[in-house]
C-alpha cells in the first residue's frame, strides 16, 4: 500500500487536497484507514472526470427524476420491475460519439479480451526468488490439515485444534442469467401507456417477497435480512401506504419479444413519447414497438412519480408463473468457525523486540531476511492500521506470497483473530473460491505478530486508478468488477457476513498488467488493463450479521447513510460502498470526499436527493439533530467552512454525473446506482438481486 494520502478532488483544481483543508475528524474504527496522499499529480485540467465527455442526450429524451423515484417507496418486495422495464433504444448509441476524445471509447478495443475470459498474462513478475535453502525440520506437513504444523508450546487462542480449513461446502451464489450476450427482453407497448409491470412470468428480476420489517430485541442490530433497519416504521404515512397498494398478484403476460433495437427510431418525435415505465427504475422507453397490449386495468400512471399515490383496481386471478426464490439466507447450511486455533513459530534469535518492531509495534520490514523460519521478506506491499503486508517468498512452496503481519499490540492481535476467523469460514463455505475472496494460505504467530499468509496479487484498484492518473475505467471493465464485487458480496451476505469496509484500496487485481494506449487528440497514454479478475481483501472488520456490531463503521467516503445516522447496520451498508466503489470507478474519484458527517449528509442530499424527513424523524431522536425541521439536513451550520459550502454546492448530481453520454451501458448503470442509493437500508437493492440487474445482462462494446 502506498504511503500516501489519498487524492479525492472533484474541484476543478487537480493540485488541491481536500476542499477543507487537513481532515480534523478522527475515524473511529480502527479498521478504516484514512484515504491516502497521493503524490502531487499533474496538471490535468482537461481531465475527464465529471465533465461531459460525450454529446448530451438528446433534449427531447426526457430525463428522469433524480428525487422523486428516490423517495418512492422502493416496490421490489412487492412487484420486481420486469426486465422489460429497463430498456432503452441502442440503435443510435454509436453514432451519438462524433466527439473528437471519448473516454469511454476504448481505441484499442479489439485486442482487449472479454471481461469474463480468465486470466492469459502470467500474474506479475517477481524479483528472482533466492535459492530455496532446505526446508526447515520446523515445519511438519500434517496429512490430515493442509496447513504445516508447528512444534509449539500450547497457544492460548486453542480452543478447536485441527479446524479443518477446506471442507466441502456449498454456499455459491448463483450467476446472472445467462443472457450476457443478448439484448434483454422487452415488453414495451405501442398505443398505451405502459402497465407497471407486476409479473414475474418471464421476469429475470428475482421477485422479492419479504417478511414484515421486525427489529431485533437487542442491540441495534438485525436479526434478518428482512428486518433490516428501516427509516419506514410499519406506521408509514398515508401517502406512502397509498403508493404501495399493488397486486401480488402476477399479471398474464404476451410472449416477450427480442427487440431489434436497430428498428426502433429515436427521432425528436418518438422520444416525446416516451413514459417513465416504473417510478423507481426510471428508464425511458420509445413507445414505437408492436405486439404488445397492456391490460388495461394497469395502466401506468404518471403522477405516480411524484409521489401520487398508484391505484391499480381489481388484479386478475393468480398465473401460474415461476416465482423467483424469497429472499432468504440458507443460514443452517453456513459453517461458522468459531475459534481459531493459531500456532506459534519459535523465534530462534530470542532477539528484544525493539530490534524488528518499530514503536506503534510494526514489523519492520527488512529486505532479505529470514522470516519465521520459512519465508525470505522481498518488499512492503502495504500497511495500514491494522499492520503491513509484506511480500515473501516461501522456501517451502517455492512462491511468493503476500504476508498480513499484525501489529504486536494486543488489541490488533485480538482483531487479526476475528480475521482469521472470518477466513476460515470463509474457506469453508468456498473450498473452491468461487465467489473471489482471498483465500486464506496459512496463519501463525511469529515474535508476538499474527501474520496470515495469502497468495500474492496486484494492485488494488485504488493503486491502479491513481496509476492511471485517474482515468476513469471503461464501462465494460466496470461491468465485470462489479460483478465480481456483487457476486463476492452476495457470497459474503449468504453465509452471514458483512464485510463494511468496501472500498477500492480492498480490492485487488489478480494482475495489474496492462497496455498503454496512446489517445488521439491527448498528450498523454492510458493503462488499459489486460484482464479484470479481482479479488476481495481486508476482513478484518468484517462481522458476522448475529454477533456484536460497532456503532461505526467503514471508511468514511463508502460509509452508507444509516451508520452515520446512527440506526443500526446490517448487510445493506456493503451495498452502499460498493455503489460509491462504482461511481469511482465511473468518474475516476470518491464520490463522497469529506470528513464530517453533515456535510456527507449534504453531499448525499445534493448528489442522490432529499431525505424522506418523516420517516427518518421516526426512526429515533438522535437522527433529528441532522436534520431542519423542514427536512433538510442541517448544513450549512455558523461555522462551516465557505469553501466547504462552495463544494458541496458544486456537486452534481447523480443524473448529471451519467447525463455525459446516451450509452444504453451507461442508463441501466445509473439505474442500477438508483436501487443502490437509497436511503432505507431495507428498500435497498441486495447483492443478489443486483447480479440479476440489466446492467451486467447488457452486452457492451468494447468501446464503452
Ligand atoms: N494478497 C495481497 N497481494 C498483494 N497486495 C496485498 C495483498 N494483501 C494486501 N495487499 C496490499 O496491502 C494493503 C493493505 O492490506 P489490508 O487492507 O489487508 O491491510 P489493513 O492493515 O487492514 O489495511 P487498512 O487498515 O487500510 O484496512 C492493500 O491495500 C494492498 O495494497
Amino acid at each position: 500500500m502506498n504511503a500516501y494520502k489519498r487524492r479525492r478532488n472533484q474541484a476543478p483544481d487537480w493540485q488541491s487536497y481536500y476542499k477543507n483543508g487537513v481532515p480534523q475528524e478522527v475515524i473511529v474504527i480502527e479498521d478504516s484507514a484514512s484515504p491516502r496522499l497521493s503524490p502531487a499529480m499533474p496538471t490535468y485540467s482537461s481531465h475527464p472526470i465529471q465533465r461531459c465527455f460525450a454529446p448530451a442526450a438528446p433534449p427531447s429524451i426526457p430525463s428522469p427524476s433524480m428525487h422523486a423515484p428516490f423517495m418512492q417507496p422502493y416496490p421490489y418486495q412487492n412487484h420486481p420491475p420486469s426486465d422489460s422495464q429497463s430498456s432503452r433504444p441502442l440503435s443510435n448509441a454509436s453514432s451519438q460519439f462524433s466527439h473528437p476524445y471519448n473516454p469511454w471509447l476504448d481505441y484499442n478495443a479489439a485486442a482487449l479480451p472479454h471481461p469474463y475470459v480468465t486470466a492469459t498474462q502470467p500474474i506479475q513478475t517477481h524479483p528472482p526468488p533466492p535459492p530455496p535453502p532446505a526446508p526447515s525440520s520446523t515445519y511438519l506437513i500434517s496429512s490430515s490439515n493442509p496447513m504445516p504444523s508447528y512444534p509449539h508450546p500450547p497457544s492460548p487462542y486453542v480452543q478447536l485444534p485441527n479446524m479443518p480449513l477446506r471442507p466441502p461446502a456449498q454456499h455459491q451464489v448463483p450467476p446472472a442469467p445467462p443472457s450476457v450476450n443478448q439484448p434483454f427482453p422487452v415488453s414495451p407497448s405501442q398505443t398505451v401507456l405502459p402497465r407497471i409491470s407486476l409479473n414475474s412470468s418471464n421476469a429475470s428480476y428475482p421477485k422479492m417477497q419479504l417478511p414484515p420489517v421486525q427489529r431485533h430485541n437487542k442491540g441495534n442490530h438485525y436479526d434478518s435480512p428482512a428486518s433490516y433497519p428501516s427509516f419506514f416504521p410499519p406506521n408509514v404515512s398515508p401517502h406512502q401506504k397509498n403508493s404501495q397498494i399493488l397486486p401480488t398478484n402476477p399479471v398474464p403476460q404476451k410472449p416477450k419479444e427480442q427487440v431489434n433495437y436497430s428498428t426502433i427510431p429515436n427521432s425528436a418525435s418518438t422520444a416525446q413519447a416516451a413514459v417513465p415505465l416504473s417510478p423507481t427504475l426510471a428508464v425511458w422507453l420509445p413507445m414505437t414497438q408492436t405486439n404488445f397490449q397492456a391490460p388495461p386495468t394497469y395502466t401506468y400512471q404518471p403522477s405516480s412519480i411524484t409521489n401520487d399515490p398508484i391505484v391499480v383496481p381489481d388484479p386478475p386471478p393468480p398465473a401460474k408463473a415461476p416465482q423467483p426464490k424469497k429472499r432468504k439466507r440458507n443460514t443452517n447450511s453456513t459453517k461458522k468457525v468459531n475459534c481459531v486455533n493459531v500456532p506459534l513459530v519459535a523465534d530462534k534469535l530470542s532477539l528484544n523486540s525493539s530490534v524488528y518492531d518499530d514503536d506503534d509495534g510494526h514489523y519492520k520490514v527488512i529486505p532479505n531476511t529470514n522470516f519465521a523460519e520459512r519465508y525470505t521478506v522481498i518488499r512492503l506491499l502495504g500497511h495500514g492500521t491494522f499492520g503491513k503486508v509484506i511480500q515473501c517468498y516461501d522456501q517451502v512452496q517455492g512462491k511468493h506470497v503476500a504476508i498480513k503481519v499484525t501489529r504486536a499490540i494486543p488489541k490488533y492481535r485480538e482483531a487479526s483473530l476475528i480475521e482469521l476467523r472470518v477466513l476460515q469460514t470463509i474457506a469453508q463455505n468456498d473450498p473452491t473460491n468461487e465467489n473471489k475472496c482471498i483465500e486464506l494460505k496459512d496463519y501463525f504467530d511469529y515474535r508476538k505478530h499474527i501474520c496470515i499468509v495469502t497468495d500474492l496479487f496486484g494492485w488494488s484498484v485504488f493503486d491502479f486508478l491513481k496509476n492511471n492518473n485517474y482515468i476513469p475505467f471503461s464501462l465494460l471493465h466496470i461491468q465485470s468488477l462489479a460483478h465480481q464485487l456483487f457476486k463476492s458480496v452476495a457470497f459474503l451476505h449468504e453465509i452471514g457476513l458483512v464485510h463494511t469496509d468496501l472500498k477500492p484500496e480492498n480490492v485487488l487485481l489478480v494482475s495489474n498488467a496492462s497496455k498503454n494506449v496512446r489517445l488521439p487528440y491527448r498528450n498523454y497514454s492510458q493503462k488499459i488493463l489486460n484482464n479484470t479478475e479481482i479479488r476481495l481483501i481486508d476482513f478484518g472488520s468484517a462481522t458476522f450479521e448475529d454477533e456484536y456490531h460497532s456503532s461505526v463503521v467503514s471508511t468514511r467516503h463508502y460509509r452508507a447513510p444509516e451508520i452515520i445516522l446512527g440506526v443500526g447496520w446490517s448487510y445493506p451498508c456493503d451495498i452502499w460502498s460498493l455503489g460509491c466503489i462504482i461511481v469511482e470507478l465511473f468518474t475516476g474519484q470518491a464520490l463522497f470526499q469529506t470528513h464530517e458527517d453533515n456535510e456527507h449528509l449534504a453531499m448525499m442530499e445534493k448528489v442522490i436527493g432529499p431525505f424522506n424527513y418523516d420517516s427518518i424523524s421516526r426512526a429515533g431522536r438522535s437522527t433529528q439533530r441532522f436534520f431542519r425541521t423542514n427536512g433538510s439536513v442541517k448544513y450549512p451550520m455558523s461555522n462551516t467552512p465557505k469553501k466547504s459550502i462552495a463544494y458541496v454546492e458544486s456537486l452534481q448530481s447523480l443524473d448529471q454525473l451519467f447525463s455525459c453520454t446516451t450509452s444504453s451501458g451507461v442508463a441501466l448503470l445509473l439505474d442500477l446506482l438508483r436501487k443502490i442509493f437509497v436511503y432505507d437500508p431495507a428498500k435497498r437493492i441486495t447483492a443478489k438481486e443486483a447480479l440479476w440487474h440489466p446492467f451486467f445482462s447488457n452486452a457492451l462494446s468494447s468501446n464503452f
